[in-house]
């Protein structure tokens, strides 16, 4: 058996992944605290519930299952919470990956794959973001990636664990077959928040900032559909088992929305009106992310099919009226 030590996957993305994984023969184990994630969106794998900074807990996760590999997801990942609790971001994600890393490596798991994100390279003078530009993020979120990413590169060094590291734009949609979703309480994503506007469980979205230096003067941000995400995370997985070198990929498309052009496809996908109004900017927030990269489309042979605006909110939207998880 192939089994994948897959961290926060009772979340979000890491639900995703562990559905695609099984779908490939894999074992997902998911080892998840349950802080935003659902232990309803366990369905592929066992799973253990517990803690990145917990050493024991880990280290008993790798002696029961001798996972091949590591996929890790879990971390905090509110841009507005990282800039009003900073310590959050850097006890949880910095410090619980070392945990996981030091963990990986004493269980003598080579292969590790990392959830990062555009967050870590913050502001730019140019639009189009490729894995050589700079990292300057802004915000405790971006630079507790950022510093995952060192943490890798030295163990990588001293201890000759690969990684592949992932720096995903922004990730939207939901299974297609409705299994599984984004459900997150209280929601912040600008989909899923739009979506809750629709159906009135919230009364409007508000709209951070309208004078950026963008088209339209709200964010411009890649949208990348999650089922294509964690698609390139199996692609990933299997470069590393094929003794390929450790290597740093964008996951975006190329095409960057702002925030209005957003509400022009929801309402096309939906047939429903978003409820809006303007708000100030929030904190951290870049003007524009886009992935400006070929590198996982000609190295992985990645394919990002379904992340078209259309697909990925009819998706979410097809999901978002199951209701998502309770409890
Ligand atoms: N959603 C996006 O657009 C996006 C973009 C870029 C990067 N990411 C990254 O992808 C990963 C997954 O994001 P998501 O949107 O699925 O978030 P999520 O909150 O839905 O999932 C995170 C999961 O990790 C678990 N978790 C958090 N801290 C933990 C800890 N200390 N120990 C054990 N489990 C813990 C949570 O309970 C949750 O199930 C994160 O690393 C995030 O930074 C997400
Ligand atoms: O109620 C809302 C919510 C969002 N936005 C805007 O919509 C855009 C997207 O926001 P959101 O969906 O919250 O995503 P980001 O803040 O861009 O962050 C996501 O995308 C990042 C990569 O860009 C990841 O690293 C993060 O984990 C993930 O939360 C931003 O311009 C927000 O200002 C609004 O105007 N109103």
């Amino acid at each position: 058996m192939r089994h994948v030590l897959v961290t926060g996957g009772a979340g979000y993305i890491g639900s995703h992944a562990c559905k695609v994984l099984a779908a490939r023969g894999y074992v997902p184990v998911c080892f998840d605290n349950l802080s935003t994630g659902w232990a309803q969106a366990v369905k592929y794998g066992p799973f253990i519930q517990g803690d990145l900074n917990d050493r024991a807990a880990l280290d008993a996760a790798f002696a029961a299952y001798d996972p091949i590999a590591v996929m890790h997801f879990a971390a905090c990942s509110e841009i507005g919470e990282a800039m009003s609790d900073p310590g959050k971001y850097w006890r949880n994600n910095v410090m619980g990956s070392l945990t996981l890393i030091e963990a990986t490596v004493a269980a003598g798991v080579r292969d590790f794959v990392f959830s990062s994100t555009c967050a870590t390279y913050g502001e730019q003078d140019g639009v189009l973001l490729d894995e050589d530009s700079a990292q300057q993020p802004i915000n405790a979120y971006g630079s507790s990636k950022k510093a995952v990413e060192e943490i890798l590169r030295d163990f990588g060094t001293a201890s000759g664990l690969n990684h592949v590291i992932f720096r995903y734009f922004n990730v939207a949609g939901a299974d297609p077959e409705g299994e599984i979703g984004e459900c997150h309480r209280p929601e912040t994503h600008l989909i899923p928040v739009m979506l809750e506007a629709i159906d009135g469980q919230r009364s409007e979205l508000v709209i951070y900032g309208t004078d950026y230096d963008t088209p339209d003067g709200t964010c411009v941000r890649d949208y990348v559909h999650v089922m294509d995400l964690v698609e390139a995370h199996v692609l990933g997985l299997e470069w590393l088992l094929d003794g390929k070198e450790s290597r740093v990929f964008n996951l975006g498309t190329g095409a960057g929305f702002t925030v209005k052009e957003v509400i022009g496809h929801a309402r096309a996908a939906t047939g429903h009106k978003v409820p809006h109004s303007f708000g100030p900017r929030r904190g951290g927030d870049a003007a524009a992310l886009i992935s400006g990269s070929h590198r996982a489309l000609n190295e992985l042979g990645w394919n990002p099919a379904r992340s078209s605006l259309k697909v990925m909110i009819k998706d979410a939207w097809t999901w978002h009226k199951t209701g998502g998880y309770s409890g």
